[in-house]
């Protein structure tokens, strides 16, 4: 076909997700012509394949949890499982059946000009999709996420394994499941699935789970799964992959084969930016991610939010990274980007919420590390939770300027509670701050109170 006439716009912005939404979407509201680009479904991965239909898993899940809990607290129970509540949860109220036109309609309803195809970059300001170039006067924005990463195993390749995308669309769960990789995605579906009857083996190649964070949350983690009766394996790696009718058999680093009806492919994402002709623009095609500086511009005009970038793959990290981009395209100024405050939380029971600096990353910045750490079964509201109380907070202070530059607050509600912990790494509230506030009785945030005093 051949290409039209150029269309002249004051930006264009690249994958409408989460980040590319935000921007778009505001750009078109303060009165910019603004052409949105994306392949496939305006919103992005979380509302399709990733938060939310994980979450509204999890929330069933839990409810299991706490149903098979009734006993020796309430009564007894009987509880079956059935995925079918689950799974048409997911596809007529989280992703209208994987249909985006309610996103679309938001999006040209504020003024834009949407354009469903894969754009490449083909220069400063212009980019190519579907034989349209289009070149933007004002800004090119890149926020085109990350797919998951399929790592090059021996007999993987073409063989029908799962990625988060699959199995949030699953209609059936298999007998049995194994997970590659103990991160995130890996960890929080398989507790889903082992509470829904379904076998699980994970596969972790470093040494533990979530290794990411502090290592008693890998242990807690690991624990807690353990008990919904998953198999966690670490230190191992997957060298070879078969698949037969009857499911697929992993050969593994220490000689092992174990078996599974499906496989989840959970290791890790990628910004796969050699597709995005970034090359044209001077930037490094075979980078991990865009670098970005504070104000999140990759290049003159060019700017770049969410997952690309690298800064926290995380949903809230896209909308405040899509901030930053839209004050600073429109000029309105306001604060850069500042990381020290970055939160987390991964929706396992117990769910681990992070913020800041781990134990480690503290000593390796050079930090005078100071450490409160208190178990939530021994707090008031832990005691009287009982069964399913588990989880810990710890906190991790910068002794010299008296402030805590990390926490990690696992629990029940361990997410919700980060919270307060997030505020404190975020506005630098002094510790003494912290040691002379009320903390209401028996929640659980009370706890944050005991692991202040633990600071010493
Ligand atoms: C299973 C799972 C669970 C998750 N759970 C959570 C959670 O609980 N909390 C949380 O904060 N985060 C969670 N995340 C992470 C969250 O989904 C991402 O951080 C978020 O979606 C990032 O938004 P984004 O806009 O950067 O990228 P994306 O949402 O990936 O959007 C990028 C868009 O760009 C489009 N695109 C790419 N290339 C092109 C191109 N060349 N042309 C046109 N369009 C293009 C893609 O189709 C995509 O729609 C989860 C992720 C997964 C996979
Ligand atoms: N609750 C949340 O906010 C949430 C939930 C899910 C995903 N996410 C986002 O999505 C991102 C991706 O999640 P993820 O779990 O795929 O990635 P991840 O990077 O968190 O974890 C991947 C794990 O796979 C392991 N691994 C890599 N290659 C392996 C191999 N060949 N064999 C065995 N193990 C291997 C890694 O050591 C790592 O522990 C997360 O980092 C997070 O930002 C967020």
């Amino acid at each position: 076909m051949p290409m039209g006439e150029a269309q002249h716009v004051d930006a264009v912005v690249v994958g409408l997700g989460v980040g590319g939404e935000e921007v778009a979407g505001r750009l078109a509201e303060a009165g910019l012509s603004v052409v949105g680009i994306e392949h496939a479904l305006v919103g992005g991965e979380c509302p399709y394949w990733g938060c939310i239909p994980t979450k509204m898993m999890i929330r069933a899940g839990n409810a299991l949890a706490e149903a098979r809990r009734i006993p020796g607290l309430a009564g007894a129970s009987t509880v079956r499982p059935d995925w079918t509540p689950v799974a048409r949860r997911i596809r007529a109220e989280a992703t209208d059946t994987w249909d985006d036109k309610v996103a679309v309609d938001r999006f040209t309803g504020k003024g834009g000009r949407f354009v469903r195809g894969r754009a490449a970059i083909a220069g400063p300001g212009r980019v190519r999709v579907n034989d349209q170039e289009y070149v933007a006067a004002r800004a090119l924005v890149l926020a085109t996420g990350t797919a998951a990463v399929v790592p090059p195993i021996d007999g993987l390749a073409g063989t029908p394994f799962w990625t988060n995308r699959e199995a949030v669309e699953a209609e059936h769960l298999p007998g049995s499941l194994l997970v590659l990789g103990g991160g995130a995605i890996g960890l929080e579906l398989s507790q889903v699935m082992a509470r829904f009857g379904v076998s699980v083996t994970v596969i972790e190649g470093s040494d533990r789970v979530l290794a990411m964070e502090e290592p008693e949350s890998s242990e807690l983690a690991a624990q807690a799964l353990s008990r919904d009766g998953v198999t966690i394996l670490t230190g191992v790696r997957a060298q070879r992959v078969a698949h037969s009718a009857d499911g697929f058999a992993l050969t593994l680093s220490d000689g092992r084969t174990i078996t599974g009806q499906q496989l989840l492919v959970a290791t890790g994402r990628t910004a796969r930016l050699g597709e995005l002709g970034v090359d044209s623009i001077g930037l490094d095609p075979t980078a991990r991610h865009l670098v970005t500086d504070d104000r999140m511009r990759v290049a003159d005009q060019v700017w770049a939010v969410g997952d690309v970038t690298g800064n926290g793959a995380f949903t809230h990290m896209a909308m405040y990274e899509g901030d930053v981009a839209v004050r600073d395209i429109l000029g309105q100024g306001g604060p850069g980007a500042d990381y020290r405050a970055r939160p987390r939380v991964t929706f396992t029971d117990p769910e681990i919420g992070a913020v800041g600096f781990t134990e480690r990353q503290a000593r390796d910045a050079g930090l005078d590390v100071r450490i409160g750490h208190t178990a939530l079964p021994s707090s008031s509201r832990g005691f009287i939770h009982g069964p399913g109380n588990d989880g810990f907070i710890k906190l991790v202070a910068d002794g010299a300027r008296g402030v805590l530059v990390g926490a990690t607050s696992a629990g029940p509600a361990g997410g919700e509670v980060l919270g307060a912990l997030s505020v404190a790494v975020h506005a630098e509230v002094p510790v003494s701050t912290l040691r002379g506030t009320i903390w209401a009785y028996p929640t659980f945030h009370r706890a944050i109170g005991d692991a202040v005093r633990a600071l010493g």
